[in-house]
């Protein structure tokens, strides 16, 4: 299995290279140069089996024999054993044919552990192999941060530095951050917004100098090792609803567009997805971009759902890709487009293509808070806000198929967004229950290139150790 950028510039990097490379070296995101598929048998074998079974079977094809299998599956078992419920991701029933996927029993309580415990193993195990280390970098609006630190802390072939946006994120999502003791961790309290955060962790990638002198790697869903997992769980959903005899859709709260993208790897390797449908909150850029065919960033709207208050959804390249037919140089055409003038126009053929699989729809504040309360008094079921936009959006869709809307993230991330729109403050579980009395620990930097990159430089121990990453 080899990876290819979707600008077409970069080398095409086997499974362990592309996972230590992050963004790739044209500024480009890493795809699988063809999806595997699986056969109608195949994923009807997949009833009955285990998360982490169905785990293995999924993504198998995606390490192309890089990693030994025992090793892979040693991981698989480890990284899903963090889960707080014997299902790892359960289905819960909240409508006539409305099911909640509940992404939340993780670490973190958020969807990003399931990718994230895997995706700590995996980098710990090849630089281990290789005898290297590596500087990781994280853009976060919350949950990619705390899930990544919980997975990378104590690591020792690892410094990670997470920025994440100055008094944007909740305070559960600031003190999972904060709170590390762990000397390879860093949180950066940077004055902007999670754009800004994330064009920072662009641009380290992207001066080239910086990113071999430290070894760079990633742990946003720019990296295709954080998208991977994420398929694993569209199978489970759909396998336990009646995949392969059965289509379903789902109805995926969208920022960067990682986790819905997953979805649409799922549906290639031939898992029946009627509908992919991405449910924004007033950050709605994806829902203008459907509507109208045009890409157009705007300033960002903080919202009850500080983790998708985002403009720049770095995944939807990868999709661009994909409706271009792998034209690596009209995607390159439109980002620069994006770079120079903040928008570009997508042409009515692969317009037509994104619609014929996607819808999108969105929320806005006070009608997430009314779904939050609905919700609560007709079913008993407590959803975050970011769930809640998924089941408002998901409710506005038309479809006969079962609806799965994927609840990303745990109420009790977010209590007062929850208490306020239901009476209810939901409580943290019992082993995050001293959460808010954790000393915090984290450094206030200005949304500057430089100083940002001269803070990571002093700090990691990549330099120090020596051991430096040619090329990737
Ligand atoms: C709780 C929650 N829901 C939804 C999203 C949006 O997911 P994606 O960025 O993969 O579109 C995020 C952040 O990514 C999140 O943290
Ligand atoms: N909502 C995310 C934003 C970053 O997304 P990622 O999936 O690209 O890591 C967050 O919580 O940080």
């Amino acid at each position: 299995m080899k990876y290819v950028s979707s600008r077409g510039e970069a080398p095409v990097l086997g499974f362990s290279d592309a996972l230590l490379a992050g963004l790739a070296r044209d500024g480009g995101l890493y795809l699988p140069q063809e999806f595997p598929k699986l056969s109608p048998d195949e994923i009807r074998g997949l009833r009955g089996k285990s998360y982490a079974d169905i785990a293995i079977r999924v993504l198998t094809p995606f390490i192309g024999g890089e990693i030994p299998q025992a090793e892979f599956e040693r991981m698989v078992r480890e990284a899903y054993a963090t889960f707080r419920h014997a299902a790892v991701c359960p289905l819960a029933q909240t409508g006539a044919n409305e099911f909640v996927l509940e992404l939340f029993h993780g670490p973190t309580l958020a969807f990003k552990d399931v990718a994230m415990q895997l995706l700590a193993r995996l980098m710990d195990y090849t630089l281990a192999e290789r005898g290297e280390r590596a500087t990781i970098v994280g853009a976060t609006s919350g949950d990619t941060g705390g899930a990544a630190i919980e997975a990378f802390a104590g690591r020792d072939r690892t410094d990670i530095f997470i920025l994440f946006p100055h008094g944007r994120v909740s305070p559960v999502q600031q003190r999972q951050m904060t709170s590390s003791t762990a000397a390879n961790v860093h949180a950066l309290s940077v004055e902007g917004n999670f754009d800004d955060c994330q064009a920072l962790v662009k641009g380290m990638f992207n001066d080239l100098k910086f990113r071999d002198a430290l070894s760079l790697s990633g742990v946003n869903s720019i990296n295709w090792a954080r998208i991977m997992p994420q398929v694993v769980y569209y199978f489970t959903a759909a396998v336990a609803l009646g995949a392969p005899d059965r289509s379903v859709s789902f109805t995926v709260p969208t920022g960067n567009f990682g986790d819905i993208f997953a979805g649409y790897v799922a549906k290639r390797m031939g898992l029946p997805i009627n509908r992919l449908v991405a449910a924004t909150n007033d950050n709605d850029i994806l829902h203008r971009t459907l509507q109208s065919g045009r890409y157009e960033t705007r300033g960002v709207l903080q919202t009850t759902s500080p983790s998708m208050d985002i403009q720049v959804s770095s995944n939807f390249e990868r999709l661009l890709f994909e409706a271009h037919k792998r034209d690596a140089a009209t995607v390159r055409g439109l980002m620069d487009g994006l770079k120079q003038s903040g928008g570009f126009t997508i042409g009515e053929e692969p317009l037509s293509r994104i619609r014929a699989e996607f819808s999108t729809g969105r929320s806005t504040v006070a009608e997430t808070a009314h779904t939050i309360r609905c919700v609560l008094e007709t079913t008993g079921y407590l959803l975050d806000p970011h769930s809640a936009i998924g089941v408002k959006v998901g409710r506005d869709q038309a479809h006969e198929e079962p609806m799965v809307v994927l609840a990303t993230a745990h109420p009790a991330k977010f209590p007062d967004a929850v208490m306020e729109a239901s009476g209810v403050t939901p409580a943290l579980p019992a082993w995050l229950s001293d959460l808010m009395a954790r000393e915090e620990n984290y450094t206030v930097l200005p949304n500057d290139l430089k100083i940002v990159e001269d803070h990571i430089s002093r700090n990691s121990r990549v330099l120090s150790s020596g051991v430096v990453r040619e090329g990737v």
